[in-house]
């Protein structure tokens, strides 16, 4: 059984082909900037208030017009069925039944307007968003974009820290560059006479601009966030450009490698947008801790990418669910122990850094009984 969304990796890696447990745990060069999203979140503490509680936690959130029932979304992840038969129709289905937005991958392999019927057809009613890359040909973005909107996604996040395609070393070494025979990048196919949804068809640009923002928003009324902003000049100028959110995030890791963590980077982008636009932040997610300290810091949501393929190879829709699940027992607690009753009630005094750095020289004789005290660092 799985108790933690740390679980879901274990018992995966049991079952998955190592090449794509290589390609779902993987990031670009050393891999610096993967581990930094995580341990960043470590190194910062709650400090809770007391006697102020309430019997019930309200996680609901409603972010540019989607509504949730809980603060953490799913952020676009590639090629599902690479990891599950059904791919992103059971990890739309668990998304809808757990109240949380999931934000398709354009690289999907099942197509968008497919997925949605399914999370319809499911009974159970939760926003989809759409992740975009802008391609150099306007007219087949254009058309993606209509692929979207006509499939009821409500908003649309344009990745924008892809120039070109992460250095995944891991991928090298195992000469994994390809969807196997069977999969296709669904929402590719017949955008063109003769596409086939090959993954090549994707065109990662290092000639975009903000011009092709300015773009977007004039083909399409649905809200567009972007995705792989860390400088705060670029956070400044994504507000200027009419942008209406920001999804902080290094891709976890796979773009730039050796860039902050994104937790890191929150305090200050949060500064920069002042308040004018949403910002949800993702890389290193993986505690209800980890979720309050974002959203103490000013997020109004987090994402999670790595533990829902990990929960879907371990067990499709049931794994996503429970995962999903977990996570808001967790920032149920979470809130109850920081004196919270809501999202609203999270904020900056509840975190800090340590006060103390590390203790230089030895804080405990050799061979003195270590459990109680003396040991800070
Ligand atoms: C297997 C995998 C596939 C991904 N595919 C995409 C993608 O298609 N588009 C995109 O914008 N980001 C993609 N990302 C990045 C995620 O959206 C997200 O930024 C990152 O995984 C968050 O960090 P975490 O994995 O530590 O939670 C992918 C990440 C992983 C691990
Ligand atoms: C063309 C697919 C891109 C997937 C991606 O963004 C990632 O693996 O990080």
């Amino acid at each position: 059984m799985q108790y933690t969304a740390h679980d879901f990796e274990t018992a995966a890696r049991a079952e998955l082909d190592p090449v794509y447990a290589d390609f779902i745990a993987g990031g670009a060069r050393d891999e610096i900037t993967v581990r930094a999203n995580e341990a960043a979140f470590g190194r910062l503490q709650l400090l809770p208030r007391v006697l102020r509680g309430s019997a019930v936690r309200d996680l609901d959130v409603t972010l540019l017009g989607s509504r949730a029932r809980m603060p953490v979304l799913l952020s676009p992840t590639a090629f599902h069925k690479l990891v599950d038969p059904e791919g992103e129709v059971a990890t739309a289905r668990a998304a809808a039944a757990a109240g949380a937005i999931m934000i398709v991958s354009m690289a999907s392999t099942v197509a968008v307007g497919e997925i949605a019927d399914a999370v319809r057809a499911s009974g159970d009613d939760a926003p989809l968003w759409f992740q975009l890359y802008i391609q150099p040909d306007l007219e087949i973005t254009e058309a993606l974009v209509r692929r979207a909107a006509d499939a009821g996604c409500t908003a649309l996040v344009v990745t924008v820290d892809s120039a070109v395609l992460g250095a995944g070393e891991r991928n090298r070494r195992n000469g994994f560059h390809d969807l196997p025979p069977g999969l296709r990048c669904e929402n590719l196919v017949d955008l063109r006479d003769g596409e086939r949804g090959h993954v090549r068809q994707i065109a990662m640009s290092a000639e975009l601009n903000w011009e092709h923002i300015d773009w977007l928003r004039g083909v399409t009324d649905l809200p567009v966030l972007l995705k792989g902003v860390l400088h705060p000049e670029d956070a400044r100028l994504a507000v200027r450009h009419g942008v209406d959110g920001l999804l902080l995030s290094n891709h976890g890791g796979r773009q730039l490698d050796t860039v902050p963590a994104t937790l890191e980077l929150l305090p200050e982008i949060v500064a920069a947008v002042a308040g004018r636009i949403p910002v949800v932040l993702d890389g290193g997610v993986r505690r209800g801790t980890d979720a309050v300290k974002a959203l103490a810091l000013g997020a109004s949501a987090v994402g999670i990418g790595r533990p829902v393929m990990w929960a879907l190879a371990e067990g499709g829709e049931k794994g996503v669910r429970r995962l999903l699940e977990l996570l808001r027992e967790e920032l149920d607690d979470t809130l109850a122990l920081c004196g919270a009753s809501g999202l609203a009630d999270l904020t900056p005094e509840l975190v800090r850094v340590p006060a103390w750095g590390p203790v230089p020289g030895p804080v405990v004789a050799p061979g003195a009984d270590h459990r109680f005290g003396g040991v800070i660092a």
